[in-house]
C-alpha cells in the first residue's frame, strides 16, 4: 500500500497508543513516533517533521492537547483530536485551533479511517488553493518589473540576491512604495517559503501590547493574561517574521528586540524558559533610521542588526520612468479584474500622470487607476482626474500644516479645474464654492490665481 504519510500519535494511554499504531499502519501511514506528554511531543515533532499529528486531548503534565494545538496551528503542522471529553467548553477551545477532524472515543477502526481520508481530501484542497493564490501573487509582482533599468528592475535584482541568503533586510521608502511587497517577495522566494510570514505592525500596537506581541506570555502572566499565548517570533518560527514601521518602536521593545536578535530566543512574559527561535528578520519602515539613530531614537546597534542589506525604495516622484510601466500593469489588471474592457490609457492621460507629484506613491497609483477603470465609458481612458490628494487635506507630505491661504488657494484651484475654469454663472467656480463672482474674483487676485483652465 502507498505510503499515505509520517504520523506522530500523542497519546498517553499506552494500551489506546498502541491500539491507534496498529489501525495506522494497516491504513497506509508510518507512525513515527508515541508521544505521552506535549513536551515529548514537541521533541518528535523536531525530529520526525511528521505531515501528520494525533492528538488526544487530556493528557497527563502541565499542557493539554489543545495547547499542542495551538502550536501546531501556529506551524502549519495538520493534526486531527481524538478525545472521549465531548463537553461544550472542551470543543470550542478545540475548535479554535483548526484542527482537521475530531474523533469521539470510543470509535471503530473504519471511523478514523474516513476521518483521515477526510483530513488528506481536505488538506490537499488546501494547498492547490495556496499554491494556486502563491503563483497568482508571483505572477502578479513580476511582469512589469522586468523592464531593464527601471527603478522596479534595480529592486527585483536585490530581492533575487538577498532572498535565498538568510540575512536580515531593511526596506526603507515612503508610504505606500512598496515595502510589504518587496519584503512578501523576499519571503516567497526564499528557502523559508513553505513557513508563514508573520506581519508585525509596529505602529499599530500600544507600547504596553507590543512585547506580549512580539514574545507572549505564560497563563497569569498579568491580569487579563487567561490563556498563555504564543507570541509572534515563535509563530514565526522557521519562517520570516516581517517588522513594519520598526522605527516606531519604543526605546523600551527596541532593547527586548536586540536581545532576541542576538540570543536567538524569546522568554515569554511571565515565564523563564527561553525558547529557541529561527526566524528572519524583515524589518521596514518610512523613517529615516540613520537620522533617527543620530537623533538618539533609534538604537545604532539594532540599527545594524537589521540593516544587513538595505533596499532603498525611491518615491514614485524620482522614478518617472516606472508610472506608464506601474499604470498600463494596473490598468490590465483592474479591467480584467472588473471585465471592463478598459485597454488604454490615452497619451494625454499618461502624460498627466508623469507630471504629477504622487504622495501617496505606488498605492495612490493603482487607487486612481482602479477608480478610472471602473468609471470610463469606452476602451479608453482618456483623462485622470488628480484633484482628490492623497493626502489629509492641509497636511503636506512633510507633515508640514499648510497656511490658510495655501488651503484657500488650493481649493479655489480645485473648484476651478472641476468647472474647466469658469468661473461665475451656472457650473462655475463660484457657484460650486458657494460664493458670489466678485468675491471670488477678488479672492483669485489676492492670491495670485490666475490661470484660467481650460
Ligand atoms: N512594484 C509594484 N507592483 C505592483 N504593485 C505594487 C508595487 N509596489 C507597490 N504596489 C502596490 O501598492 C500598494 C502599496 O504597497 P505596500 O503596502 O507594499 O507599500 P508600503 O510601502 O508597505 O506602504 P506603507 O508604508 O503605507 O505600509 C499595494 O497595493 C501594492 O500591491
Amino acid at each position: 500500500m502507498a505510503n499515505k504519510g509520517k504520523i506522530l500519535v500523542v497519546e498517553d494511554e499506552f494500551i489506546v497508543a498502541d491500539d491507534l499504531q496498529q489501525m495506522l499502519k494497516k491504513a497506509g501511514y508510518e507512525v513515527c513516533g508515541i508521544a505521552s506528554s506535549v513536551q515529548k511531543a514537541r521533541k518528535l515533532i523536531q525530529q520526525h517533521q511528521p505531515d501528520w499529528v494525533l492528538i488526544d486531548i487530556i493528557l497527563k503534565g502541565d499542557y493539554s492537547g489543545i495547547d499542542l494545538g495551538n502550536e501546531l496551528m501556529q506551524q502549519h503542522i495538520p493534526f486531527l483530536y481524538i478525545s472521549a471529553n465531548t463537553n461544550q467548553r472542551t470543543l470550542e477551545a478545540a475548535k479554535l485551533t483548526r484542527p482537521h477532524g475530531f474523533l469521539v472515543k470510543p470509535f471503530r477502526e473504519k471511523d478514523l479511517f474516513i476521518m483521515l481520508d477526510i483530513a488528506r481530501y481536505k488538506l490537499q484542497t488546501e494547498t492547490n488553493r495556496d499554491e494556486d493564490r502563491k503563483f497568482r501573487k508571483t505572477v502578479d509582482v513580476s511582469p512589469h518589473l522586468n523592464d531593464t533599468g527601471s527603478h522596479t528592475a534595480e529592486i527585483l535584482e536585490k530581492i533575487r540576491i538577498v532572498a535565498p541568503a538568510d540575512t536580515s533586510v531593511l526596506i526603507t521608502g515612503e508610504s505606500g512604495t512598496g515595502k510589504e511587497l518587496v519584503a512578501k517577495a523576499i519571503h516567497r522566494l526564499s528557502l523559508r517559503s513553505e513557513l508563514p510570514m508573520v506581519v508585525v505592525n509596529c505602529a499599530a500596537l500600544p507600547v504596553a501590547l507590543i512585547e506580549t506581541e512580539l514574545f507572549g506570555h505564560e497563563k497569569g502572566a498579568f491580569t487579563g493574561a487567561g490563556q498563555r499565548r504564543v507570541g509572534k517570533f515563535e509563530q514565526a518560527h522557521q519562517g520570516t517574521i516581517f517588522l513594519d514601521e520598526v522605527g516606531e518602536l519604543s526605546p523600551d521593545a527596541q532593547v527586548k528586540l536586540l536581545r532576541v536578535l542576538q540570543e536567538k530566543e524569546v522568554v515569554r512574559i511571565g515565564g523563564d524558559v527561553p525558547v529557541k527561535i529561527d526566524v528572519r528578520v524583515i524589518a521596514a519602515t518610512n523613517r529615516q533610521l540613520e537620522k533617527e539613530v543620530a537623533e538618539g531614537r533609534f538604537r545604532l546597534d539594532l540599527y545594524y542588526r537589521l540593516n544587513v542589506f538595505p533596499i532603498e525604495l525611491v518615491p514614485l516622484r524620482d522614478r518617472k520612468r516606472d508610472i506608464p510601466l506601474l499604470a498600463d500593469y494596473f490598468l490590465k489588471k483592474y479591467s480584467e479584474k472588473n471585465r471592463a474592457g478598459v485597454e488604454k490609457i490615452t497619451e494625454n492621460a499618461m502624460r498627466q500622470l508623469i507630471s504629477y507629484d504622487w504622495p501617496g506613491n505606488i498605492r495612490e497609483l493603482e487607487h486612481l487607476i482602479e477608480r478610472h477603470v471602473l468609471l470610463a465609458t469606452g476602451k479608453d481612458i482618456p483623462a485622470f482626474d488628480l484633484s482628490s490628494s492623497a493626502t489629509a487635506p492641509g497636511v503636506e507630505q512633510t507633515g508640514r500644516l499648510k497656511t490658510m491661504d495655501e488651503m484657500e488657494r488650493d481649493h479655489i484651484l480645485s473648484a476651478l479645474q472641476a468647472s474647466k475654469g469658469k468661473v461665475s454663472g451656472a457650473g462655475g467656480a463660484a457657484e460650486l464654492l458657494g460664493l458670489p463672482a466678485q468675491t471670488l474674483y477678488s479672492k483669485m487676485k489676492r492670491l495670485g490665481i490666475k490661470q484660467v483652465f481650460k
